[in-house]
């Protein structure tokens, strides 16, 4: 009989495309697999999932409001209220089984399968894990990870690493270079430089290329620049008067592979669902991990690579003084880039996206 599967979490980009990625491998070995996936009112799993062909049903829920102490007296409430809808929809769906992928919907929804004798697998991306998978990881029967030394956090025997599983549409670039550059209306001969800061954008990485941006011009490569959905407004604003046909700015890019197929060199946060997509395209990177994020897990997963020479590594601090010097010297050196290239591929662990979907359906029998 077809299993029935809630997968839930979301936020940001780095929890929802592995979600979709899972849901993905899970339809692919049976089409007939009912899925729901569980997130939070107002966050960008709302639009994304539904995108991708799938049905979301949204908790009330958020985050711990930094610097608000009004917003987060609602928050023991939100939650209270957020477990008592996830235990309806578990009621209704009736679930053989539950993926948690980290993100706000994530904890009431597992925290309602564990008391309903739901069996639940937990996905973490990180080389950190956050407070709610940590306490969420004991009742869990098993946790799919991407980096070693995750037994910190998680029950050894429940750890399995498998990577993060990624968008196969999203990296699939073979012999796409020429059609990119066209619809990008880039030129497919001219040195490209894919600059992202993961799904939400980063000021970092926009302040950099605003300041080096002449020099960008002078040595004529080209730029494909992902601002980020509240930063694009203030981008543009800036750039009045000074755009030029090489530099391609856009809100966020919908097609991940184009991006990739386009360019010779990658600037990047170092989010995890990001590094593992550039582990399959395996392109030449230059981090910038966001400084902004619990325990500074972006370092941690960039150093993952710099020490395997898969990556080279640019301090936040340090982005807007030297980042496109670097990004420029590097896109000349022909041996570097093939070096890093080579590297981060041997990086790659590939069909995460398959293994969790069978570790899921081994919990539904
Ligand atoms: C600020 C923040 O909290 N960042 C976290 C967030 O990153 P973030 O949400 O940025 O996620 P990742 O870098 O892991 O992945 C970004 C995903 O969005 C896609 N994408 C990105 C840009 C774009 O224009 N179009 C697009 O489709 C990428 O292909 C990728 O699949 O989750 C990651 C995984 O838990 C963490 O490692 C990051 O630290």
């Amino acid at each position: 009989m077809a299993k029935r599967v809630i997968i839930s979490g979301g936020g940001t980009g780095g929890h929802i495309f592995p979600a979709i990625a899972i849901a993905n491998a899970l339809k692919k070995i049976d089409p007939e697999t009912e899925i729901l996936f569980v997130g939070a009112n107002g966050r960008m799993e709302m639009e994304k999932v539904p995108a991708a062909g799938y049905k979301i049903i949204g908790l009330d829920i958020q985050g711990f409001q930094r610097g608000s102490l009004l917003k987060n007296v609602l928050l023991p409430f939100k939650l209270f209220s957020s477990v008592l809808k996830a235990r309806e929809i578990i009621k209704d769906f009736k679930p053989d089984v539950a993926v948690g992928v980290g993100g706000y919907a994530s904890g009431p929804l597992l925290y309602a399968a564990s008391q309903m004798k739901i069996p639940y697998l937990i996905q973490e991306q990180n080389s950190f894990a956050g407070i709610t998978n940590k306490w969420l990881g004991k009742g869990a029967s098993v946790i799919c990870v991407a980096f070693a030394g995750m037994d910190k956090f998680f029950p050894k025997d429940k750890i399995l690493i498998t990577g993060n599983p990624i968008r196969k549409e999203a990296v699939d670039i073979e012999n796409k270079r020429f059609a990119a550059a066209e619809l990008l209306s880039l030129s497919p001969l001219k040195k490209t430089i894919l600059v992202t800061g993961g799904s939400l954008g980063s000021g970092t990485l926009n302040k950099s290329v605003l300041a080096g941006m002449d020099k960008i011009i002078a040595a004529d490569v080209q730029l494909i620049w992902q601002t980020g959905k509240y930063y694009y407004k203030s981008v543009t604003e800036q750039l009045a008067g000074k755009e030029h046909p090489n530099i391609k700015v856009l809100e966020f890019l919908h097609r991940m592979d184009l991006a990739y197929a386009a360019c010779d060199l990658v600037i990047s946060r170092a989010g995890a669902g990001t590094i593992a997509e550039l582990c399959a395209v395996k392109k030449p990177v230059i981090l910038v991990p966001s400084p902004n994020v619990a325990e500074d897990h972006q370092t941690k997963n960039a150093l993952a690579l710099v020490e395997k020479d898969a990556a080279i590594l640019v301090g936040d601090n340090m982005a807007e003084l030297e980042l496109l010097d670097i990004a420029l010297l590097l896109i000349e050196n022909k041996n570097k880039c093939k070096e890093l290239a080579d590297n981060i591929g041997k990086m790659e662990l590939p069909d995460a996206d398959k293994i969790i979907a069978e570790e899921v359906l081994k919990l539904a029998k």
